[in-house]
């Protein structure tokens, strides 16, 4: 199976987890780290509604708990019509530790699935290189 269907089925495992029960809405995400050890995440939300946090940035901080600090690639479904699109605070996390030309793997439960890249994502995002 390629990585990216693979990365898919973690991901929808992962969804599992989600905490949702504000919008019901549960997604799952999986950050490859550089070295290539996969990072699950999932929405985790708040009854402070604002306080919630996506399953791509659960990902992402998850593995830079670890002490990670960038990756190859992230891979994220949910329950849409499409494949997913991840939110703009997420796209900005993300092109933090995500090289350009990193691939983005969308899915949805249907098994559409879209690859795309960190630069799609965010075209000229702010970066560290800004400060
Ligand atoms: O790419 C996305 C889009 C939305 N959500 C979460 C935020 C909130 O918990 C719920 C509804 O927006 O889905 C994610 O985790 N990732």
């Amino acid at each position: 199976m390629a990585i990216e269907n693979e990365l898919l089925e973690r991901a929808k495992q992962a969804r599992e987890q989600a905490y949702v029960p504000y919008s019901k809405f549960p997604v799952g995400a999986v950050f490859v780290g550089e070295n290539g050890e996969w990072f699950e995440g999932c929405n985790i939300e708040n009854s402070s509604y604002g306080l919630s946090n996506c399953a791509e940035r659960t990902a992402v901080f998850s593995a830079l708990r670890t002490g990670m600090r960038s990756g190859k690639m992230i891979a994220v479904i949910a329950d849409t019509k499409g494949p997913v699109a991840p939110c703009g605070a997420c796209r900005q996390v993300l092109s933090e530790f995500l090289p350009k030309d990193a691939r983005i793997v969308l899915g949805n439960l249907q098994g559409d699935m879209k690859v795309t890249t960190m630069e799609e994502l965010l075209p000229g995002a702010f970066g560290p290189e800004d400060l």
